[in-house]
C-alpha cells in the first residue's frame, strides 16, 4: 500500500466528484450536476460527472490503492495514476487526435480529470456487437508509429529519451504484466482460469519446453528493452471508436519498453474478436490485422525518413531490419498476450460471452494453438498476411505450416 498514515488521499464519492468538477470551474457554476461511477475496468474509479440538460461531461478517473476488483488484499501503487496522466500528455505531443485531453491532475489524490469520450464505444464491445469500426486499424497505426517513434532514440536522441525514461519507472504494473502476461499462463498458478474441457490443453501448454523457453526469452525481451514510451496495455477495451473517430485511453501500464508490446497487444485482441465471430463476418477484422502492420509500418518509415537522429539510420537495410524485428517481436507479444486472455487471468470477454460451450472451446483451443506458434515461430512470420492464414489453419485444427 502506497498511503501512508499522513497522506491526504482518500477515495471519491459521486457526491465530491461533484465537488471537484464545480471547484474545476468545469461547468456553469449555477449548473445541474449528475455523477455515476462507470469503471469496469479491473483497477480504478471512473466518474462521469455530466449536465444533462447542456449535454456537457467530464471524466474524472481516480486510483485505488489497490486493485479494484480484487480489493484491498492487492495493494496497488498510487503512483499509477501520476503514469496515465504524464503518458497522455506525452502522446498527446506526437498524436492529439487520438487521446483524451487531460484537463487537470493531483497525484496526492491520484486523479485525472480528462475528456469525455462517452459519445464513442469501447472496441472490445463494439466488436463483440458486430461493429467494424473502418478507420480503426489506420488510426492506431498512425498512433502507435507517432507515439512510438516519437519517444525513441531515433526521434528524441538518446540523452533525451533517457531522461523521458526515468519519469516512466513503473515496477509495480510491469510486475503485472511480467507475472499476468508473461509467467502465470505458461505455468500451472492458481492465479489462472481454465474452463473446464480446456484443462488438457493448458497440461500440454505447461510442458511445452519449447513454448516456456520462447515464451521466457520474450519476458526477458520485456523487460529489459527500453526503445520507447509504450501505452503498455493497448487493448480494444484501451481504445474508444467511432465509425470516424479513434481515442486511445487508460495507459497506466506506460513505461519505455519495446515497440512491438503495443503492437502485439492490439493484433491479439483483435485475432481474438475475430475468432469470437462466426466465420463470415471475420474478415473486416482481420483486414485490420494486416492494415494495422501497413500502416504501422508506412508511418514509421516516413518519420524515420523526416527526423532522425542516428547517424548511422541511412545504413543500407538497417530500416528493413529493424521494421522486420519490431514485427516478430509483435508477434510474439501477439502470443503471449491471446495466451493469457484464453488461460491466464483476464479473460476476453466477447469470447466468455459465448453461451454455446463447445463453439467457446473450440475457439479457446484454436487461439491458444495460435498463441503457441506466434511465441515459438514468430522468426517464420514475415509478412501480416501470414498472421491471418495461420488464424484460419488453427481454426480449422490444422498444424500451422507457413509458406
Ligand atoms: N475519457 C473517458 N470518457 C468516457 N468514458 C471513459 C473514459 N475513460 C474511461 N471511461 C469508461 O470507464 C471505463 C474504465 O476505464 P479504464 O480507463 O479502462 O479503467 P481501468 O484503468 O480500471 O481499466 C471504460 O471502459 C469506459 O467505459
Ligand atoms: C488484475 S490486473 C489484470 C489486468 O488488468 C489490466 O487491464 P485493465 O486496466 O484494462 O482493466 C491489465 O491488462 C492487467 O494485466
Amino acid at each position: 500500500m502506497t498511503t501512508t498514515a499522513d497522506s491526504i488521499y482518500e477515495p471519491l464519492t459521486e457526491e465530491t466528484a461533484i465537488q471537484l468538477a464545480r471547484r474545476l470551474n468545469l461547468f456553469d457554476a449555477e449548473a445541474d450536476l449528475v455523477c455515476r461511477e462507470i469503471g469496469d475496468g479491473n483497477l480504478n474509479l471512473v466518474f462521469h460527472v455530466t449536465e444533462p440538460t447542456a449535454g456537457k461531461g467530464v471524466i474524472i478517473k481516480q486510483a485505488l490503492p489497490y486493485v479494484r476488483i480484487i480489493g484491498e488484499g492487492w495493494p496497488l501503487t498510487l503512483e499509477r495514476a501520476r503514469m496515465e496522466s504524464e503518458a497522455l500528455r506525452i502522446f498527446a505531443r506526437y498524436a492529439p487526435e487520438y487521446v483524451p485531453e487531460v484537463y487537470y491532475t493531483d497525484n496526492d489524490y491520484a486523479i485525472t480529470v480528462m475528456e469525455d469520450l462517452s459519445h464513442l464505444t469501447i472496441v472490445r464491445t463494439g466488436l463483440a456487437e458486430g461493429a467494424i469500426y473502418p478507420l480503426l486499424s489506420t488510426h492506431i497505426g498512425q498512433y502507435m508509429a507517432r507515439t512510438l517513434y516519437g519517444t525513441s532514440d531515433y526521434a528524441l536522441g538518446a540523452e533525451a529519451r533517457r531522461e523521458l525514461a526515468l519519469q516512466f519507472h513503473n515496477p509495480e504494473l510491469c510486475k503485472i504484466t511480467e507475472n499476468f502476461v508473461f509467467t502465470y499462463p505458461l505455468i500451472d498458478h492458481e492465479s489462472n482460469v481454465v474452463e473446464e474441457g480446456l484443462r488438457p490443453l493448458a497440461e500440454q501448454i505447461w510442458r511445452d519446453a519449447q513454448l516456456l523457453r520462447e515464451g521466457a526469452r520474450l519476458k526477458r525481451h520485456f523487460m529489459i528493452s527500453a526503445e520507447a514510451l509504450l501505452h503498455g496495455d493497448l487493448h480494444t477495451g484501451s481504445i474508444f471508436a467511432s465509425e470516424t473517430e479513434t481515442r486511445v485511453i487508460d495507459p497506466e501500464f506506460a513505461f519505455y519498453g519495446p515497440m512491438g508490446y503495443d503492437i502485439g497487444l492490439f493484433i491479439a485482441n483483435t485475432l481474438l474478436s475475430a475468432f469470437a465471430r462466426s466465420e463470415h463476418s471475420r474478415e473486416e477484422l482481420l483486414a485490420h490485422v494486416t492494415n494495422v502492420w501497413d500502416v504501422f509500418a508506412a508511418e514509421f518509415t516516413a518519420l524515420w525518413q523526416e527526423n532522425n537522429q542516428e547517424p548511422l539510420a541511412d545504413a543500407a537495410g538497417y530500416l528493413d531490419d529493424e521494421l522486420l524485428r519490431i514485427f516478430q517481436d509483435a508477434i510474439g507479444y501477439a502470443g503471449s498476450e491471446m495466451m493469457r486472455r484464453v488461460i491466464g487471468l483476464a479473460h476476453a470477454r466477447d469470447i466468455e460471452a459465448i453461451s454455446d460451450k463447445d463453439r467457446r472451446l473450440h475457439i479457446k483451443s484454436s487461439a491458444a494453438l495460435l498463441a503457441r506458434d506466434l511465441i515459438v515461430n514468430r522468426s517464420h512470420y514475415k509478412r501480416a498476411p501470414q498472421i491471418v492464414e495461420a488464424l484460419r489453419q488453427a481454426d480449422r485444427n490444422e498444424p500451422i505450416l507457413h509458406s
